[in-house]
């Protein structure tokens, strides 16, 4: 602070804003602040951002950044930083220590400001504002909640997985700042962290807050308008609706929502005209004070591939990464698999696995699938003899390149004696129907590959039809032993075809 207003380049009256932020605590360079309302979050987001930030930068010797989300506490909790001018409707807070120099000097820089709406320096108003906010989020109600449906357009679906969910999300350290700002934006859409960006490798769980974010807003608004999608989807979506002729329909599917929730945007590299109209599809949700949630496997500034506008962008609110978790939550996050998908193993066979698998859950999933699966076919308990024998071959240490679904389908077809294009075609016959889903629950299982990313290996399917694939195989291995023979079978190639 003392960096910032010794600044020549500070006003007075940047300064009495900054001074109505309240510090939360400082993280990996990011300082989290709370405000007592939108106009003054949106103030120090637009005007004093870069001020802000160097001297933050300069303070702590490292690059840093802030990120503000809106508590109305705070504007009734106004002392010590505002005091009260005036009573009842026309009461008025101001900044405590403003000397009458600075006040003119304040007054001076509204002249030059010429932005009428920033006229409202510290003037609390807050009845008005939240009046405001509600016309502008939900068309105006007395009530902090969207409208009725039937006062609305009939909604898109959401397109939320009903299984990721706050109740089954295991919370460890590696995930815990992640897991409460998913949570803050999804109490307070767009009044919290906007944009909310999350980051991290794949199967970290990044997927899973996205779709929570939308079920919790979804309860706690019951018309709130929410949409997910995956960055791939977005693409395949602009893209038809150009050829289709059907722009406004795109349009309204995207920018007329309360929170957009947009997976894996790295998906977006090299493809200027989905960026282009994402960058206007952020821009119109963000004016209107809507809520955005992105995910990636990077942080903005490593998106290569991203204008410097839209990366900068995503840095506007809160930036926040999920980590591999530590044995603990694997263990913890095992058990709730266990007891959702009512999976018998003991908690040593648990701990077994958790300790054999640390980088991936997707991954630590499907080891715990496999393990009951063998034991359900051969009617064996779970035990740790039985988890090593069935884990031997999924655990290899040594696997030095990434598996490719190329190499996943070109297997999977010699191994079924069927063309590469039988298994990617579209005949439905029940051999070709089950190998095809076997090869794309092993590129779920075995690569890194988002959903519609297989899908698109597959000759251009949509991501639903791989999910359904990957729920059918893990049901099926556990009913019939020749699909997990022939499972563990493929997985085994695939890998020795990997290390040789
Ligand atoms: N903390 C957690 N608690 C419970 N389950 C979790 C947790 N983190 C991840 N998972 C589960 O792990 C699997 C993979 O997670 P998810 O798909 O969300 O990962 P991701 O980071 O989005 O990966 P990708 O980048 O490949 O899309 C999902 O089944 C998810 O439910």
């Amino acid at each position: 602070m003392s960096t910032l207003e010794s600044s020549p380049d500070i006003t007075p009256r940047q300064i009495a804003f900054v001074r109505l932020a309240r510090p939360l605590g400082l993280l990996d360079g990011t300082l989290l602040l709370a405000v007592g309302n939108d106009l003054t979050k949106d103030y120090l987001e637009s005007r004093v951002r870069g001020e802000v930030t160097a001297a933050l930068s300069a303070a702590l010797d490292r690059e840093a950044r802030f990120a503000i989300t809106v508590d109305p506490e705070l504007a009734e909790d106004a002392p010590p930083a505002l005091r009260v001018v005036g009573s009842g409707a026309d009461q008025r807070h101001e900044p405590y220590s403003q000397s009458r120099d600075e006040r003119e000097a304040d007054e001076a820089d509204a002249r030059r400001d010429a932005r009428p709406d920033l006229s409202l320096v510290p003037d609390d108003g807050q009845d008005d504002r939240d009046d405001q906010v509600r016309e502008r989020r939900y068309g105006g109600r007395n009530d902090d909640r969207p409208p009725p449906a039937n006062r609305r357009m009939p909604a898109e679906p959401a397109r939320l997985n009903p299984k990721y969910l706050f109740e089954t999300f295991v919370i460890g350290s590696s995930n815990r700042f992640a897991h409460a700002a998913a949570v803050a934006v999804a109490e307070a859409p767009a009044k919290a962290y906007n944009p909310l960006f999350i980051y991290g490798d794949s199967g970290l769980g990044k997927t899973h807050l996205l779709h929570a974010i939308g079920h919790y807003a979804q309860n706690l608004y019951p018309s709130v308008r929410v949409r997910y999608v995956n960055s791939e989807e977005f693409t395949n979506d602009f893209i038809n609706s150009i050829s289709e002729g059907k722009a406004g329909a795109f349009q309204r599917r995207y920018r007329e929502v309360d929170v957009l929730l947009i997976d894996d945007i790295q998906f977006l590299q090299g493809k200027e005209q989905t960026m282009e109209e994402f960058f206007h599809t952020f821009n119109t949700l963000h004016n209107a004070n809507k809520q955005v949630v992105i995910t990636s496997d990077l942080p903005p500034k490593q998106l290569n591939g991203f204008e410097d506008r839209m990366r900068s962008r995503f840095e506007w609110g809160l930036i926040t990464d999920v980590q591999p978790p530590d044995l603990e939550t694997r263990i913890a996050i095992l058990r709730k698999k266990a007891g959702s998908e009512r999976l018998q193993a003991p908690p040593d066979v648990l701990e077994y696995i958790a300790s054999k698998i640390s980088t991936n859950i997707r991954e630590l999933e499907g080891a715990l699938i496999r393990v009951t699966a063998f034991a359900n076919l051969n009617r064996q308990q779970v035990d740790l003899s039985l988890a090593e024998i069935v884990l031997k071959d999924l655990i290899t240490d040594d696997q030095t390149t990434e598996i490719t679904a190329t190499q996943v389908i070109g297997q999977t077809a010699a191994y079924f004696g069927l063309s590469i294009d039988d298994l990617c075609g579209s005949s439905r016959s029940r051999v070709l129907v089950t190998a095809r889903q076997i090869a794309m629950y092993l590129c779920r299982e075995l690569t890194d590959l988002s959903l519609p990313k297989i899908g698109q290996a597959f000759g251009g399917r949509d991501h639903t039809t791989v999910m359904h694939a990957n729920r059918k195989i893990r049901e099926l291995m556990a009913e019939r032993r020749s699909i997990y023979n022939q499972v563990t079978e493929l997985t085994n190639r695939i890998k020795q075809q990997n290390r040789g």
